[in-house]
């Protein structure tokens, strides 16, 4: 595929508390694995996957950081460019969700503005073992304006929903910056029918 061989660009950054399954997720959306003996994130590690949305060639551009604390500084200098970010935490480790207002205060402070974030509560597998009630979850996150959806890495829960959702999401919102910004100049695709919309099923 050559370099302009895609309708959208987009980039994605993973984040949250070590050991809540960042890399399993990336792993399972963009090589449909679940690694055995996942180890820990060393700085970041990103891949690459395109998908195709309604005719359209998306390219994610998905970056995996390290949880620990020790790699914030590195981490957080890949937080600008992101045009979505995927706060991770663990629903079977309330510590994992008591962080979240931490990481909250590092997107303000070095995310964009436009950014759109998604909670993620992942391993719903291990359900006997949960420690954050999803009424809980999502309660926190409308009242910051965030989506939410609760996955399993482990077992293809809600994975491929959680990118493809995203992206759609970055599809609505690149359309209508385009509106705003040059309003008399033809949306990409203009004339195809299109019901992106149709596919953000955050809500
Ligand atoms: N049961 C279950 N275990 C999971 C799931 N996702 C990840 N794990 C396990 O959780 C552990 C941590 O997973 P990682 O993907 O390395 O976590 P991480 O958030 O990338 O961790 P850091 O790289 O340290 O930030 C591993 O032992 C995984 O096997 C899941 O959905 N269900």
């Amino acid at each position: 595929m050559s370099m302009e061989d895609y309708d959208f660009l987009f980039k994605i950054v993973l984040i949250g508390n070590a050991g809540v399954g960042k890399t399993c997720l990336v792993r399972r959306f963009t090589q449909g694995l679940f690694p055995p003996g996942q180890g820990a994130t060393i700085g970041v590690d990103f891949m690459i996957k395109t998908v195709e949305i309604n005719g359209e060639k998306v390219k994610l551009q998905i970056w995996d950081t390290a949880g620990q604390e020790r790699f914030r500084s590195i981490t957080q200098s890949y937080y600008r460019s992101a045009n979505a970010l995927i706060l991770t935490y663990d629903i079977t480790c309330e510590e994992s969700f008591r962080c979240l207002p931490e990481w909250l205060r590092e997107i303000e402070q070095y995310a964009s503005n436009k950014v759109i974030t998604v909670l993620v509560g992942n391993k719903i597998d291990l359900a006997e073992r949960r420690e954050v009630s999803q009424q809980r979850a999502e309660e926190f996150s409308e009242a910051q304006d965030m989506y939410y959806l609760e996955t399993s890495a482990k077992e293809s829960d809600n994975v491929e929903k959680l990118f493809l959702d995203l992206a759609c999401r970055l599809i609505s919102e690149a359309r209508q910056n385009t509106l705003v910004n040059n309003v008399s100049s033809p949306l990409p695709g203009e004339g195809k029918s299109i019901s992106y919309l149709t596919c953000c099923n955050f809500n």
